[in-house]
């Protein structure tokens, strides 16, 4: 169980997270939504030990972020990421995952070949396209054996066909492994509707009802139905 209590972060003035409390079971996919800015990516971080925080407490199954176990049971997909152009995604894939007991080689080849990039593991990463360095990210990613995955974006540059893969790679994992992701995407809304959190004034809180309801709520959250009224003002009188 992944559980945090009482979080507080502030970067310089700025308040991200106030009293921030969460829990997250053993297995299924939490969806994290919120508006741009709101700390979606700071939340991921400050799990991982990426990101310090002022105080509280960060566990998961009785470990903190700077234990070695903690870091075998993790693995993170960010959004933005800087890969080893000079590797070829081979040796970058052997190199990550030999970092993680429980990996599988195996599989790594398997979804490799799922994801469409297994005829260019002997090329460098300086010759893939950004959806194809997310592939492999993400096929290293299945392959870790790792029980708790965050990633953020994670949808980002993946095809429509890709998309619905990876959902349901997604879906399939996350019964032995809780699978985190922060994704902007209304369509993952309506696939992961079973767990959603909404950060919002510093929180985290989990909301319920249909996918549209949680729609709205985003909506409502960033003030977008006030801004669409404006701009359609804005361009009747111009
Ligand atoms: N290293 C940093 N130093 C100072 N402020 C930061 C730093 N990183 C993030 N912030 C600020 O913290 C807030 C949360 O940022 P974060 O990237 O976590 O938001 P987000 O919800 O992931 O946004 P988005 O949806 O745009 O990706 C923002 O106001 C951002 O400007």
């Amino acid at each position: 169980m992944l559980k945090i209590e009482n979080l507080n972060k502030t970067f310089g003035k700025k308040q991200i997270f106030a009293n921030l409390d969460a829990t997250f079971g053993d297995t299924g996919v939490t969806l994290i939504v919120g508006i741009n800015g709101v700390g979606k990516t700071t939340l991921l971080d400050t799990i991982l030990g990426i990101s310090k925080y002022n105080s509280g407490t960060v566990e998961f199954n009785g470990l903190s972020s700077d234990q070695k176990k903690f870091k075998e049971q993790t693995f993170y997909v960010p959004s933005d990421f800087f890969l080893p152009e000079y590797m070829t995604g081979k040796e970058y894939s052997n190199f990550i995952l030999k970092h993680y007991p429980n990996s599988n080689l195996a599989f790594f080849k398997k979804c490799s070949e799922w994801l469409g990039i297994k005829d260019s593991l002997n090329k460098t990463l300086e010759t893939y396209s950004f959806g194809m360095k997310k592939k492999i990210q993400l096929a290293i990613m299945a392959s870790s054996g790792t029980t708790l995955i965050l990633a953020d974006e994670i949808f980002n540059g993946l095809d429509f066909e890709t998309t619905i893969f990876v959902q349901n790679l997604l879906d399939k994992m996350s019964q032995s492994a809780k699978i985190i992701i922060v994704s902007h995407e209304p369509s993952v809304i309506d696939f992961y509707s079973e767990d959603i959190r909404i950060l919002n004034n510093k929180k985290l809180e989990r909301m319920y009802g249909t996918s549209e309801a949680v729609i709205e709520k985003v909506k409502k959250e960033g003030n977008l139905n006030s801004k669409l009224c404006q701009m359609e003002k804005y361009f009747r009188t111009a």
